[in-house]
């Protein structure tokens, strides 16, 4: 166990939609998971296995109804939660930016959260900047422009930019990089992996795009029907073919040429699952230095 705060821990949580209704849904069924200061954490599953529904617990969007939500050693099941502060210390991104922006101008918008906090002016415009530095959109080109009038991905980053002027110790995002192109979405994940290990914060995320759970997390959940059904590093998880048939589970694209190349006959560490380590293990395939090969 390491030597850090436990900053999320989730313990047997079921969450019903619409209870007592036609309508009613179980959307988490016994679920757990738990993130120490400090550590990123993917959420994969299918579409439907209660990933969202999880993470909209930890800043309050949902309270828990069954099972324990605690942050940073404050049970969410208590009665008289503080939900400013608590939205103060885990800031949410929800999957549309349009669902997060308001105002007219990139600025105010930015701006909103920490003005509303009561901060001085000059905190607020110190907040602001340094969000926007982080993000990459230019203060003072930028900070007066009209929100309408933006990009999807710029949208993206004015919506992440907006929970980062809280300075939150806990990051939760939605499916961060849906429908960014490949640059946008480069970008942004050095951005979040900068956040994480420069910035320090705990970072949380949703995806559906192995290749980008294989950069940033240290560990991975994987969700189905409402449940954690198992976790583990990438390196563990990506790498367990009988669990990734069971779970359907798919896997970065590096791992897909590694196993080919097994079948193949070619004695290749299918671990090896970065883009620089799975080149490496190409490359000695090419220069024919790859053991267990030779058959004459
Ligand atoms: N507000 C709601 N009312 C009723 N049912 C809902 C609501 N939100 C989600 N659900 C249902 O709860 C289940 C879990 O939804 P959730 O959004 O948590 O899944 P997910 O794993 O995040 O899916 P995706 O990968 O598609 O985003 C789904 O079957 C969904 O239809």
């Amino acid at each position: 166990m390491p030597n850090r705060n436990m900053m999320i821990e989730v313990e047997n949580l079921s969450h019903t939609y619409m209870k007592g209704t036609p309508m009613e849904h179980v959307a988490l069924k016994g679920a757990g998971m738990y993130a120490y200061e400090g550590d990123c954490i993917a959420i994969i599953g299918h579409t439907g296995s209660g990933k969202s529904t999880l993470i909209q617990h930890f800043n309050g969007l949902i309270r828990p109804e069954t099972g324990k939500v605690i942050i940073d050693g404050e049970d969410l099941s208590k009665k008289k939660l503080d939900l400013k502060a608590l939205r103060r210390k885990v800031g949410l991104v929800f999957q549309n930016p349009e669902d997060q922006i308001f105002e007219k101008l990139i600025g105010d918008d930015i701006a909103y959260g920490p003005f509303k906090l009561g901060l001085p002016v000059k905190e607020v415009r110190e907040s602001v900047k340094w969000a926007m530095d982080v993000v990459g959109l230019d203060f003072s080109r930028m900070k007066d422009r009209q929100t309408f009038a933006l990009s999807g991905g710029q949208k993206r980053k004015v919506a992440l930019a907006g929970i980062l002027a809280l300075k939150p110790k806990i990051l939760v995002l939605d499916e961060p990089t849906a429908g960014l192109d490949p640059r946008s979405r480069n970008e942004l994940l050095d951005k979040i992996k900068f956040l994480n290990k420069e910035e320090k914060l705990t970072v949380v995320f949703v995806s559906h795009n192995m290749e980008e759970v294989a950069y940033l997390a240290d560990r991975v959940y994987v969700m189905a029907d409402g449940t954690d059904v198992l976790n583990g590093t990438p390196k563990e998880i990506f790498t367990d073919k009988e669990k990734l048939k069971r779970y359907q589970i798919g896997t970065p694209e590096t791992v897909q040429v590694l196993y080919r190349l097994t079948n193949l006959g070619f004695n290749v560490n299918t671990a090896a699952f970065t883009i620089n380590e799975a080149s490496n293990e190409i490359i000695k395939v090419l220069a024919g230095k790859e053991e267990g090969t030779r058959y004459v």
